[in-house]
């Protein structure tokens, strides 16, 4: 396992808003965590990578290559984050400084994770930027003069310029038009295959859990329900709640096997 998340609660002080929850990922999958708004799943993410709001309580184990991440400082979460650990946000405009260029980007997140020469930084990051089918030219650029599509791109690039064992994906493509979001899942899913990385995959959308997930897991209210090999899972629900949100998904009442690919419209 990469990863085994051990009877975890999140709690502020007049709820407990994540509770008891366990879940392993094994390297190399694509972990799907699903369930409706409010359920846990960013706290539950947010908690692996120590990056909750200060209000908020931890408990239990997270488990990362052996090492339990809640008994590590701040320090040396720097230094798991980006680069055995990252994320991509639904936010990804929140994650650039609107007066930097994609290039400044790069190079400050490099510096941060100790990569001193400055031709080797810059050879990354070209590669890196052709790595998800961008031009080199828009090194130069600033955010606002890209596309949200490519932005997501480049955040994919950032993400696993360090090559990490694990990649935290929350709604990655919520904020994108439907084409958009497609051309950047096919093609985190291209990387990850180079990579190698596992994946944490939060979303609303069955058609994604469908067509690129390994497991999945459901969480309801705070806890998990239900988690399991994606077929299993799609094709045989066991809690009420997962059978709900199977059936509430459009795409997904056709009643296809799980196994079947179906014509999107994207
Ligand atoms: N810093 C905080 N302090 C108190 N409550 C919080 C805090 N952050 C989130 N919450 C609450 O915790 C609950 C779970 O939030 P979370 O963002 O994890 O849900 P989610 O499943 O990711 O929802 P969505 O699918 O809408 O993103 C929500 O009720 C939310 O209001």
């Amino acid at each position: 396992m990469i990863l085994s998340i051990e009877q975890v609660s999140i709690s502020s002080r007049e709820k407990r808003l994540v509770d008891n929850v366990s879940l392993s990922i094994r390297e190399g999958e694509w972990c799907a965590l699903v369930g409706q708004s409010g359920s846990g799943k960013t706290l539950l993410s947010q908690a692996i990578g120590q990056i909750l709001s200060p209000n908020l309580q931890v408990e239990g184990k997270i488990l990362f290559k052996e090492e339990d991440l809640l008994s590590l400082s701040q320090k040396q979460m720097r230094t798991i984050r980006g680069q055995k650990l990252s994320y991509i946000f639904q936010d990804y405009q929140g994650s650039f400084t609107p007066f930097r260029t994609i290039g400044q980007h790069f190079e400050e997140y490099q510096k941060a994770h100790d990569i001193l020469d400055a031709k080797m930084r810059k050879l990354k990051s070209m590669d890196a930027l052709g790595s998800v089918g961008l031009d080199e030219a828009l090194y130069n650029r600033y955010p606002f003069q890209l596309s949200g599509g490519q932005l997501q791109r480049v955040s994919i690039a950032m993400a696993l310029l360090l090559s990490p064992d694990l990649l935290i994906a929350d709604e990655v493509t919520t904020a994108l038009d439907s084409v958009s979001g497609h051309k950047v899942l096919e093609l985190l899913a291209r990387r990850q295959k180079e990579i190698g990385c596992a994946i944490l995959f939060i979303t609303h959308d069955w058609r994604h859990v469908r067509r690129y997930a390994t497991r999945l897991a459901v969480m309801k209210e705070g806890k998990i329900v239900e988690s399991g090999g994606k077929h299993r899972i799609l094709d045989h629900p066991q809690h009420e709640y997962t059978k709900q949100l199977i059936q509430a998904a459009p795409t997904l009442r056709r009643g296809l096997p799980s196994g079947l690919q179906e014509v999107e419209n994207v």
